[in-house]
C-alpha cells in the first residue's frame, strides 16, 4: 500500500536531473515562503466549462475539443482498427458490427458519449494478461501495409516521419501509448531518443479517427499529437527491474530527502508547463509564485526574470494553471492537504487518484485506465465509478477502462471487449443484459465493501466474521503474552496525524482482518508491527512492544525480527529482485527458502530446511505455472506417469527460475516464502493481488483450514509421523494474521477479528 512517485507515464514531465546548489536553497525557500501565503483559490479562474471553450487562448491549456460540435453519428469514431493482426489474440467471434478472424481484428469505438463506452477484460494470468496489453498497444507491425496504389481503407499506416526509423521501435500507436514503450535492443537508448523526437509526427487517422482535423488543422493550438491527447493511465502490477536488486519500499516511512519532497500540487502544475516551487527550483527557473524582489536583480541571474513583464505574465499563466487543478483535483477526491503533500508520501490509493487526475488535467481527450479499481476502498470505486460515468457522457474526456475478469464491471460499460484465459475474443459488441458481471457490486453499501469478484456465493463475509467472533472462532488464545501490543501509539508528519492512540493486541492464534478507508493509516500501522517503521524504535517497551520487546532490543534486529514474521503485500511482491535463472537469479526454490530471515538472496539451507521447502511447496505446486499460462505439475505428471506427484515432480517445479512463473504464480510462491519459517505473526496485506480465481481459493482454504477449532481435518500438515504433523498443525494454529484487502469477497471465512480504521482512528473494533 505504499506510495509510488505519480504517474511519470502519463505525461508528466520528467524534471531536469536534480542540481542542489546553495542557489536553489535560496530560491527554494523565497517560493515555498511566496506559494505558503498565495491563495489563489480566491481567483476567478475559468470555470471547467469555461475551460474547454477558452482553451486557445491559454498557451498550457491542452483541454477537450469544442464538446457538442458534432452530432454523434458523425463523429469520427474513437478507434478503428481493421484488420489488426494480434499475436496473442488467436481467435475472435465475430458478432453484427465488430468482426474479427483468427487474429485479425476488426474493431470500432464510437464517440457516441453516454451510448457507447468500452470495458477491455481480460484474465489476471500471464497469457490473458498478454493479449490484454496486445489489444490496449497494437502495435504498427500488427497493422497491414499500405498497398501501393491502393485507395482502400486497409491502409493502415501513414507515417508522417521517418517511417523507416519509427518501424525499428517497439511503439504503440492504438489505444494507450502513442509513444515508444522501449527499447528492446542493446543500443535502445539512441533508437527511443530519436523515436521520442518523432513520436509526435506518426499518426494514423484510419486507427484514431477523431484526430484527424486535429492534425490537419492549420491553426498551431489545433495540432496535438497522439500523445497529448491519448493517455494510458496504468495500475497493473508491474514488476520491478530485472537487475536482481531489492528495492527499499519501506523508504517512504523515514525523513523524506529534500529532492523527494516534490508535492501533488507542483507536479500537477509541471504537467501544465508551469514549473513552481521545488520543481522550478530542479528545473533552475524562476518560481512565478515567488514574489518578486523588484530589485535590478530581476533583469540578470538563472533563478531571475528578465522583466517585470516576463514576470507577470508567468503569474498569470500559473493563476490559470492553479484553478483548473484545484477544480479538477475535487473530482477525484484529492483536497488541498493532498494536494500539497509529497508525491511520495501518498497512500496507494491517493496515488491511484493522483494519477487519474493527471491525465484529466493535461486535457487528454481519451483515457485508457487499466485496472482503476484496484487497491481502491469500496466507498471510492462506486463514487470512481459515477465519476468516470459522467465524465465520458460529457466527453471530457472519454475513458476506456481495460479490467480483470474479476473485476466487477461499473453500469456505464455499455459495450465489452472480453477476452478469456487463452488469449481468445469471446465477446466483441455491445454488452448483453444477462453480462451483468458483477456490476451491481458497485452499487452495494460502500461500507460493507463487498464486490465479489468470481468467486463462489457464500454468506456476506462480514456477517460471517461477526459470527466466528461470537463463537470464539478466529480468535487467538488471550492467556498467552500478546505477540504484538500498542497503547496509545500515535504517528504524525508535521501536523498531520496518520494514526492516533491506537491501542492494540495481537494473541497467538488470533485471525485479524485490518480494513479502512485508502489514507486511513493500515500501510503505517503494518509499518510498525513489522518493525519497517522508523518511530517503532521511538516508542518504549509499554508502549509498543513485539514479541515482548521494545524493537530497539538487540533480539529484535532485522534479522531476528524477519525469523518470526512473515510477510506478503505489493510492494514486496514489486519489489522482489527477478533476475532469470540463466543470469543467477533465483529459482522457485529458493525464493521460498528465503523467507527464512525474511531474506531477499540466496544462502545455504540446512537439509531440513530444504525438505520443508519441499514439503510446503507440494501442497501447492498445482497451483504453479509457467508464465505461458500451463501447470508445471500438470505437464510432469501427465508426461510421466499420469499419477499423484511426488518429489521428483515437486523438484521439477522448485528448481524452475522464479522469473518463469506467471505473476499470479509468483504470488502464490512469495506466499510460501511468508510461510516455510513457521512464522508465529503472519502479515498478508492485499496478498491475492494477480492470482487467479482458483489460486486465491486454495490459499483461502489453507488459511481457514489452519484456524483453530477447524472443522476439517488437516489436509496440509507437513511431517514424516503423526507427531510431527501434530506439530505443524499446531504451529499453524499458534501463528497470528493480520489480512489486508479491499474486498470483503476475499476476506477468508474463519476470521474472527475486525480492526477498522478511519483517519488514523480504529473506527470499528471486532
Ligand atoms: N511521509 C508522509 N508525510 C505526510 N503524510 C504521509 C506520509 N506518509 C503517509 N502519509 C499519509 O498518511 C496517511 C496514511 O497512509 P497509509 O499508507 O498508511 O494509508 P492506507 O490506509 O494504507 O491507504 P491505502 O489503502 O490507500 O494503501 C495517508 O493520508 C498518507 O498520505
Amino acid at each position: 500500500m505504499t506510495a509510488a512517485p505519480i504517474g511519470l507515464r502519463t505525461g508528466l514531465r520528467l524534471g531536469r536531473s536534480l542540481n542542489r546548489t546553495n542557489n536553489v536553497s535560496i530560491v527554494l525557500g523565497a517560493s515555498q515562503r511566496a506559494y505558503a501565503s498565495f491563495r489563489p483559490l480566491h481567483h476567478a479562474g475559468p470555470r471547467r466549462s469555461d475551460w474547454a471553450s477558452s482553451s486557445r487562448k491559454r498557451s498550457f491549456s491542452r483541454s477537450s475539443h469544442a464538446p457538442n460540435a458534432t452530432k454523434d453519428e458523425t463523429r469520427p469514431p474513437l478507434l478503428q482498427l481493421r484488420n489488426a493482426w494480434l499475436r496473442s489474440v488467436w481467435a475472435a467471434q465475430p458478432d453484427t458490427s465488430h468482426s474479427g478472424t483468427g487474429g485479425a481484428l476488426d474493431w470500432t469505438i464510437r464517440d457516441r458519449a453516454k451510448q457507447e463506452c468500452w470495458a477491455i477484460i481480460g484474465p489476471a494470468s500471464e497469457r490473458g494478461g498478454r493479449a490484454r496489453r496486445e489489444v490496449v498497444d497494437v502495435s504498427p507491425h500488427n497493422l497491414p501495409r499500405a498497398r501501393s496504389g491502393s485507395t482502400t481503407t486497409e491502409t493502415s499506416l501513414i507515417f508522417g516521419g521517418p517511417a523507416s526509423v519509427f518501424h525499428h521501435c517497439s511503439d504503440q500507436v492504438i489505444l494507450g501509448r502513442s509513444r515508444p514503450k522501449q527499447a528492446s535492443s542493446k543500443g535502445g537508448d539512441d533508437l527511443t531518443a530519436i523515436c521520442q523526437q518523432i513520436h509526435g509526427r506518426p499518426y494514423h487517422p484510419n486507427v484514431h479517427p477523431f484526430l484527424s482535423d486535429r492534425m490537419s488543422g492549420t491553426a498551431g493550438e489545433l495540432r496535438r499529437t497522439p500523445h497529448d491527447a491519448i493517455k494510458h493511465v496504468s495500475f497493473a502490477t508491474q514488476i520491478g527491474g530485472t537487475g536482481g536488486e531489492f528495492v527499499n519500499y519501506s523508504a517512504r516511512y523515514g525523513a523524506i530527502r529534500e529532492q523527494d519532497r516534490v508535492t501533488l500540487y507542483e507536479r500537477l502544475m509541471d504537467l501544465l508547463g508551469v514549473p513552481v516551487g521545488l520543481v522550478a527550483a530542479q528545473k533552475m527557473l524562476p518560481d512565478p509564485f515567488a514574489a518578486s524582489t523588484g530589485t535590478a536583480g530581476d533583469a540578470v541571474g538563472l533563478f531571475k526574470w528578465s522583466s517585470e513583464q516576463a514576470r507577470q505574465t508567468a503569474n498569470e499563466r500559473a493563476l490559470e494553471a492553479d484553478a483548473v487543478v484545484r477544480q479538477m483535483a475535487p473530482l477525484l477526491l484529492i483536497d488541498d492537504h493532498l494536494l500539497h503533500r509529497p508525491v511520495i508520501a501518498l497512500s496507494n490509493g491517493q496515488t491511484r487518484r493522483a494519477r487519474i487526475l493527471s491525465s484529466l488535467v493535461s486535457g487528454a481527450e481519451l483515457v485508457v485506465l487499466e485496472e482503476p479499481y484496484s487497491g481502491i476502498d469500496a466507498g471510492t470505486r462506486q463514487k470512481l465509478s459515477q465519476l468516470f460515468a459522467r465524465l465520458h457522457a460529457e466527453r471530457r474526456p472519454r475513458f476506456v477502462l481495460v479490467l480483470r475478469e474479476q473485476d466487477e464491471v461499473p453500469d456505464f460499460i455499455t459495450h465489452l471487449l472480453r477476452l478469456d484465459e487463452s488469449g481468445a475474443i469471446s465477446h466483441l459488441g455491445e454488452r448483453k443484459s444477462d453480462d451483468s458481471n458483477q456490476a451491481t457490486a458497485l452499487s452495494h453499501d460502500a461500507k460493507s465493501e463487498a464486490a465479489p469478484r468470481n468467486l463462489p456465493a457464500r454468506a456476506d463475509p462480514y456477517d460471517l466474521l461477526l459470527r466466528n467472533a461470537a463463537e470464539d472462532v478466529g480468535r487467538g488464545d488471550e492467556r498467552q503474552p500478546p505477540i504484538i501490543s500498542m497503547n496509545d501509539v500515535s504517528v504524525a508528519y508535521g501536523n498531520t496525524k496518520v494514526l492516533d492512540s491506537i491501542n492494540l493486541r495481537i494473541w497467538p492464534g488470533d485471525r485479524i482482518v485490518l480494513a479502512g478507508d485508502n489514507g486511513s493509516g493500515k500501510t503505517t500501522l503494518l509499518a510498525l508491527i513489522l518493525g519497517d517503521h522508523p518511530r517503532s524504535f521511538s516508542f518504549p517497551r509499554d508502549q509498543l512492544s513485539l514479541f515482548g520487546m521494545a524493537r530497539d532490543e538487540p533480539l529484535n534486529a532485522r534479522p531476528l525480527l524477519g525469523q518470526r514474521i512473515g510477510h506478503l503485500s505489493p510492494e514486496l511482491f514489486n519489489a522482489f529482485p527477478r533476475k532469470s535463472a540463466e543470469r543467477g537469479g533465483l529459482t522457485v526454490g529458493e525464493v521460498i527458502a528465503s523467507g527464512y530471515g525474511n531474506v531477499f538472496a540466496r544462502r545455504s539451507y540446512s537439509e531440513a530446511q530444504k525438505q520443508r521447502v519441499w514439503a510446503l511447496l507440494s501442497r501447492f505446486a498445482h497451483l504453479v505455472k509457467s508464465s505461458d499460462g500451463r501447470t508445471i505439475m500438470e505437464d510432469a505428471v501427465q508426461a510421466d506417469r499420469g499419477g499423484a506427484p511426488d518429489l521428483a515432480d515437486v523438484r521439477a517445479v522448485s528448481s524452475r527460475g522464479f522469473t518463469e512463473l506467471s505473476h499470479g504464480s509468483q504470488a502464490v510462491v512469495l506466499f510460501l516464502r511468508a510461510l516455510v519459517g513457521r512464522p508465529r505473526l503472519l502479515v498478508l496485506d492485499e496478498p491475492f493481488q494477480g492470482m487467479d480465481a482458483k489460486q486465491v481459493e486454495t490459499i483461502r482454504r489453507f488459511l481457514d483450514d489452519s484456524t483453530a477449532r477447524s472443522v476439517a481435518p488437516d489436509r496440509w500438515a507437513i511431517g514424516e509421523t503423526a507427531e510431527e504433523k501434530a506439530a505443524d498443525t499446531e504451529a499453524r494454529q499458534q501463528m497470528a494474521i493480520v489480512l489486508v484487502s479491499h474486498y470483503e469477497s476475499e476476506w477468508p471465512t474463519r476470521f474472527g477479528r475486525l480492526i477498522r480504521l478511519k483517519g488514523g482512528l480504529v473506527e470499528e473494533r471486532v
